[in-house]
């Protein structure tokens, strides 16, 4: 199977070496998003859309991009790795050097539920952690997972809310895509049937189509650690998650992976931020790929960033050294992003900093 990429395509997101060392089904499977791709790449090309006004005649000397999101400790930048899926089919070391890598440079990790590390070993790195959660239908699984992230000591279970089913995935579909044989879904050992651990479609089916904000109560009420919701784009959603108890709140479309023809996460930032009012930190992800991207975030009222598909793309080109490179080439973009627009710190980062206004029109 090829997937075309037109020029604007190629010019949007160039194709990353990844897609030359990987099979094919797992770059697809990586890469790929719902449906058309539409929202995918809106996700990319809404950051064209917000321009900065920078500042000027204000001492940058020193730039400090340190931040804390609680309850995370200090994180050197506003950075988490976003949940993603099966990363040993990236590279042997998979999630580990991914964790390896973001704790060397004091950034978080967001263990996802179908990881092909256990939840336990990833924390033994002792990176800056949280779990993410899907909710099985089987309520004894999901409190399960809760249990078992608060005793690996996660500082929180970050709920993706956006995945009642996953997307259509047309590239997995015409790619039989399933989880390579000699890997499983670890997190799952303890199930008793072997098909379950390996194979993608009998765990999906077990994931609950019917959870609603009484849910999320209901997990805040027995979780020992916050509970932060992942996978909201709606103002009126992102309060119900806070009036169910949720810490924190993440505005993303997954990618694009899960209803394409959603609204651009970037664009849906500005009216949940207004929403939530301070009640909670809102983070961000879908389509962040570069140091600017991250500032403008910011600049729009996110605390802090979660780090997608670039991050896969460095594991699959050299493991946890390149991993960490990426880290460290896109702070240093953060930090030179912060100077040019005259704020030394992240809360200096403040909306005017970003406009939409075309200026060549003023
Ligand atoms: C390969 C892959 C696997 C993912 N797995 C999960 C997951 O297990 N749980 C989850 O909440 N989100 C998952 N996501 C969504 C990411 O957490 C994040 O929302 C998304 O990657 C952001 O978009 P971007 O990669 O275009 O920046 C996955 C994304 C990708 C690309
Ligand atoms: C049963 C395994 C499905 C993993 C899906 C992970 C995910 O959220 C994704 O976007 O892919």
């Amino acid at each position: 199977m090829s997937v075309s990429h037109s020029e604007s395509e190629l010019e949007l997101e160039p194709l990353p070496a990844a897609a030359h060392l990987l099979p094919r089904p797992v770059f697809d499977y990586f890469a790929g998003a719902a449906a058309n791709e539409e929202t995918y790449r809106a996700n990319i090309r809404a950051f064209r859309r917000y321009h900065f006004l920078p500042r000027c005649l204000r001492p940058v000397a020193s730039i400090d991009s340190t931040t804390t999101v609680p309850p995370l400790p200090t994180l050197s930048a506003p950075l988490l790795v976003a949940p993603m899926a099966m990363q040993c089919m990236a590279h042997p070391d998979g999630e580990l050097a991914v964790a390896r890598a973001a704790r060397a440079e004091r950034l978080a990790y967001v263990a996802s539920t179908f990881a092909t590390t256990s939840l336990e070993d990833i924390a033994a790195t002792d990176v800056p952690r949280l779990f993410q959660l899907y909710c099985f239908s089987d309520r004894s699984i999901t409190r399960d997972l809760i249990h078992r992230a608060a005793r690996a000591r996660y500082s929180a279970v970050v709920v993706t809310v956006d995945a009642p089913r996953f997307g259509r995935r047309l590239r997995d579909e015409r790619n039989a895509f399933q989880l390579p044989p000699h890997l499983s879904f670890v997190n799952f050992a303890h199930l008793p049937s072997q098909h379950e651990k390996t194979t993608m479609h009998a765990l999906s089916c077990r994931i609950d189509q019917r959870i609603t904000f009484d849910d999320i109560r209901h997990y805040v009420k027995l979780s020992p650690i916050p509970i932060w919701v992942k996978g909201i784009l709606h103002p009126s959603d992102a309060v119900a998650a806070i009036e169910a108890g949720a810490s924190a709140i993440v505005v993303s479309n997954h990618g694009g992976r899960q209803l394409d023809g959603s609204i651009p996460a970037l664009d849906a930032l500005p009216q949940v931020v207004a929403a939530v009012n301070n009640r909670v930190p809102v983070l961000f992800d879908s389509g962040v790929r570069c140091g600017e991207h991250v500032v403008k975030a910011i600049a729009m009222g996110a605390a802090a960033v979660l780090l997608g598909r670039p991050v896969l793309w460095a594991l699959v080109e050299g493991g946890e050294p390149s991993v960490r490179s990426y880290f460290k080439d896109i702070k240093q973009q953060i930090h030179i992003t912060m100077k040019l627009l005259g704020a030394p710190s992240i809360k200096d980062i403040s909306s005017d900093l970003v406009t939409q206004v075309n200026m060549s029109k003023l």
